[in-house]
């Protein structure tokens, strides 16, 4: 967690001259966070939203630009060009900054960073204390706090006295002591224990629903269970976003297919169908309230890879990929399946099964997950040629927005 800010909150009118105070005549409250930046050295150019009482959960490969984004929000980086707001303000612009010590924004990291000569009671008390609140209603504050988290036995204890989850409690204690008007969380759970990750994921669920927050993950359990809407950033872009439920049913990149836990093969809409660049033709679903199918336009299909049957195929000697099963490919098309000749790439376990991943012909990627006796009798190694059959009922077709 950040240090607790001392010195008093920034009124709205403190605010950098260039920051309009938020609308009193404007019906809808203003974001808790807007930012809209761009960091020249990191290569960022990043636009979010945090609606009022939204929790917003920012995804996206190693280096995107996702620590960046809380780095701005918090007020330990300022943007190059453009600007950060909060509740409305401006906190952040080129020409004007208030310090991260001035913002009502807490964060929760990995690490709790407890203050380790104190005990958890005046952890927590710090913020409060620091902001001016008289001592005896800054500790009954705090003793509400921990009770909220569990942990109102453990008050007398100091930081070296408590286990990781009791911890990482005491510093959501401390976080929620100074009514911040935004929680930054950067992957809470990633330092704990398996078995202690799940309690403290559903307190952060408990205290952090209605508030203002911005979570970032790698886990799609977290998504679920922490985050309202989901921003997908890919090399500092913002690329896609939406509720999680939207962004996961239909996800525009492989990286936000893979938090979905399926596999995208992207194309162009022939009629009902989408085809591949290389010429594979995918049947689907189409996703339901689909706007803008229509033939030519990008589109995309998602495939659950446990939806995925693998078959043993024999190369022809031009090198493509041939159904060794009785039906032909094309036969089988015909009915309502799918039939992709392809070549695995990979096997890995998963549970237990194995997850096989295959390329089509123009190398876009596929996962099936079999049994591992079936991947054992059809003896499937890197580079082995096989169809890949999916009924088209398990596949979902949307344009590519
Ligand atoms: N202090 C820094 N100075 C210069 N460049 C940086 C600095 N920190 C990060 N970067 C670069 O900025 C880009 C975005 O990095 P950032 O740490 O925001 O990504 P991230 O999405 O948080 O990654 P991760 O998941 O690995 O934490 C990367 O190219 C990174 O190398």
């Amino acid at each position: 967690m950040t240090d607790p800010p001392p010195g008093p909150r920034p009124s709205p009118g403190s605010a950098p001259a260039d920051g309009p105070t938020p609308s009193a005549a404007s019906a809808d409250p203003a974001p808790a966070a807007e930012l809209d930046c761009r960091v020249t050295a990191r290569d960022v150019d990043l636009r979010l939203t945090v609606p009022a009482g939204r929790r917003l959960a920012i995804v996206g490969p190693n280096g995107a630009g996702k620590s960046t984004a809380l780095s701005l929000l918090a007020g330990h980086l300022r943007p190059d060009s453009g600007e950060v707001r909060l509740d409305g303000r401006v906190v952040s612009s080129p020409r004007a900054h208030v310090p991260a010590h001035r913002r009502r924004v807490v964060a929760l990291e990995q690490r709790p960073g407890l203050l380790p000569h104190l005990t958890a009671l005046d952890n927590v008390a710090y913020g409060p204390r620091a902001r001016g609140v008289r001592r005896r209603e800054a500790l009954a504050r705090a003793r509400t706090e921990l009770d909220a988290v569990g942990c109102a036995d453990l008050a007398d204890r100091r930081p070296h006295e408590l286990s990781g989850g009791q911890a990482q409690r005491v510093a959501l204690a401390r976080a929620l002591a100074v009514d911040p008007e935004l929680v930054l969380l950067d992957e809470p759970l990633a330092a704990l224990d398996v078995e202690v990750a799940p309690a403290i994921r559903r307190l952060l669920a408990d205290r952090l629903t209605g508030r203002a927050v911005v979570l970032v993950t790698h886990d799609p359990l977290d998504l679920w269970a922490l985050a309202d809407d989901v921003v997908v950033v890919l090399s500092g872009r913002a690329t896609q976003s939406g509720t999680v439920e939207e962004v996961l049913a239909r996800p525009a990149s492989d990286f936000a297919a893979r938090l979905a836990g399926v596999s995208l093969v992207e194309g162009i809409v022939d009629d009902d169908e989408v085809r591949t660049p290389g010429g594979d033709a995918v049947a689907g679903i189409r996703a339901s309230a689909v706007t803008g199918w229509r033939s030519g336009v990008r589109a995309v299909a998602t495939v659950d890879p446990r939806a995925v049957a693998v078959h043993a195929t024999t190369a022809s000697p031009a090198g493509r990929a041939t159904s060794a099963s009785p039906a032909s490919a094309r036969s089988l098309a015909a009915s309502p399946r799918n039939a992709w000749p392809a070549r695995v790439v990979s096997l890995a376990p998963a549970g237990a099964l194995t997850r096989v991943t295959a390329e089509l012909r123009d190398g876009q990627r596929v996962d099936a997950e079999i049994t591992t006796r079936s991947a054992a009798d059809l003896a499937l190694a890197p580079g082995v040629p096989v169809t890949l059959i999916v009924k088209a009922t398990q596949v979902v077709l949307y344009p590519r927005g």
